[in-house]
């Protein structure tokens, strides 16, 4: 069984936030559990590309609407990720220092399908299924079915999995130009409210369809920001599989980007000097419980609740705890949480940025893990966070249901709480103060979330399942 991933993000060659983590990691435990596994993504202009090494495997040219553009494939040539990672490379198109987030996006991600599909229409091998993830993909399974060019295809199983359906990438009408030609009486398939939806038509094309945790899956039945009736419609192929961690990256006895490493039976040791050297770095009393949150600074994450939070929990239990933010995102929960540092004075500071090294040491230094997510399909920071002895506190949603229980109910070992207000978190912080001052139990607690199984092995078992299958 081979499969080809093809994903916008890959870690550690190029990562905005948890597709990148899924796409670095599953293919490796695919190929742990008997399968060959490969990703292709987009030759960012990133200091990965420095680093490493490549061999060209594939050369050709590609319109996207009126403009031609010369493209590149090339395969990493030491194995560096434990599989084989393919770099799709467009001067003019891919070679940006970011990922997402200009003004030519359709443009950008459009080519990048193109080129993956006319490499695999050239390629003499081809794999068993393709894997998209998300919508930057979401073109490939409805080209496959239904692109002229691509009909030496068809016979390839499309798989795609929706790791957040906020996000569709959709585009006028106007710009169907830009679409390689394909039968015209299924244009009806792009569409999903009068827009060309990249994510909608790959729901209705692909063979098979999975989000990221089975409760996501339900819950987008209801709630799927417009797309509910065609889930619904699509229920049939629909799955949800939890996704898992990479347990070699996030391995608190064995992290090169903390303080000090450290396993169950020294937690209380190796938590207590990672704590300090974080408090140290951000000015933080290092005696008190350290709550964090990291991840970007949208209102899906609830980020934008965070600096009232952060007042009135110190309002409630005045110089009782500390806060500490890594993030970016939107401009105004920026702005707002520097704003913060004034009335939470010394329990409080925030790093405004991505920094991978510094969530490591978050994740590793931190008594608790707020993530107030107004939407979570999986969710891979309380599962890290876990990993490295940090106790969750989360909302009862999405993946964080399959992922977190609450210490109050039998055999729990989180805090979950209801709604997406300032009033509910600070109540749930105040559950964790709580649990912090006994000590025994929240020392217990902490060895039993470590203790977690949340490894990729049960779901690289479920992916393969699911392509055996479509067979
Ligand atoms: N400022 C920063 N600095 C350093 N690291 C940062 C950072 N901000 C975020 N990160 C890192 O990015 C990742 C975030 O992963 P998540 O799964 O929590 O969310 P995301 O919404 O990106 O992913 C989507 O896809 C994943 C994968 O399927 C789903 O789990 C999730 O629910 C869905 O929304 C973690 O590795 C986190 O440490």
């Amino acid at each position: 069984m081979e499969i080809l991933h093809v994903s916008a993000e890959c870690y550690p060659a190029a990562k905005v936030g948890g597709l990148g983590d899924v796409a670095g990691a599953l293919p490796k435990y695919q190929r742990e559990a008997g399968a060959i596994a490969k990703v292709v993504m987009p030759a960012y202009s990133t200091p990965f590309r420095e680093k490493h090494t490549f061999d060209l495997v594939h050369q050709g040219g590609l319109w996207v609407g009126h403009e031609w553009y010369h493209f590149n494939i090339w395969k990493e040539s030491t194995n560096a990720l434990g599989f084989d990672l393919y770099q799709v490379d467009i001067p003019g198109l891919l070679d940006t220092k970011g990922v997402y987030g200009y003004p030519n996006d359709t443009e950008r991600f459009l080519g990048f399908q193109i080129a993956v599909l006319d490499w695999l229409n050239e390629w003499q091998h081809q794999p068993d299924v393709i894997h998209c993830h998300d919508h930057h993909t979401g073109m490939i399974p409805f080209l496959v079915k239904y692109g002229y060019k691509y009909a030496r295809l068809q016979h390839i199983a499309t798989v795609l999995t929706i790791h957040n359906a906020q996000y569709q990438g959709q585009f006028g009408w106007d710009k169907l130009y830009l679409i390689p030609s394909f039968d015209l009486w299924k244009s009806g398939i792009l569409d999903w409210n009068g827009a060309i939806n990249p994510l909608a038509a790959a729901i209705k094309s692909a063979w098979r369809v999975n989000t990221v945790s089975p409760s996501y899956m339900e819950e987008l039945f209801g709630n799927a920001n417009g797309l509910e009736a065609l889930l619904n419609m699509e229920r049939h192929k629909a799955t949800g599989i939890l996704n898992g961690i990479d347990d070699e990256v996030w391995n608190p006895a064995a992290d090169e980007m903390i303080e000090a490493r450290f396993a169950v039976k020294d937690v209380t040791k190796g938590k207590k000097a990672n704590k300090l050297r974080l408090c140290e770095t951000f000015s933080l009393n290092p005696d008190l419980p350290l709550f964090v949150f990291i991840g970007r600074l949208v209102g899906d994450k609830g980020a934008d609740l965070l600096p009232e939070v952060i007042g009135r929990s110190l309002a409630e239990h005045p110089g009782g705890l500390n806060f500490l933010v890594l993030g970016s995102g939107d401009a105004h929960t920026e702005w707002m949480l520097q704003q913060a540092k004034q009335y939470a004075g010394a329990n409080f500071n925030v790093f405004i940025g991505y920094n991978e090294t510094l969530s490591h040491q978050l994740y590793a230094g931190a008594d608790f893990l707020l993530m107030p997510s107004r939407v979570e399909p999986c969710g891979l920071n309380q599962m890290y966070a876990m990993r490295y002895g940090t106790i969750p506190v989360v909302r009862t949603t999405g993946g964080l249901i399959d992922t977190v229980r609450d210490f109050g109910d039998e055999g729990g070992f989180g805090i979950r709480f209801f709604h997406a207000t300032a009033g509910d978190i600070v109540h749930a912080i105040g559950r964790g103060l709580e649990l912090y001052g006994n000590k025994t139990k929240f020392s217990k607690i902490r060895k039993t979330v470590m203790q977690l199984d949340h490894s990729w092995n049960k779901a690289a078992r479920e992916y393969l399942n699911m392509y055996t299958s479509l067979k």
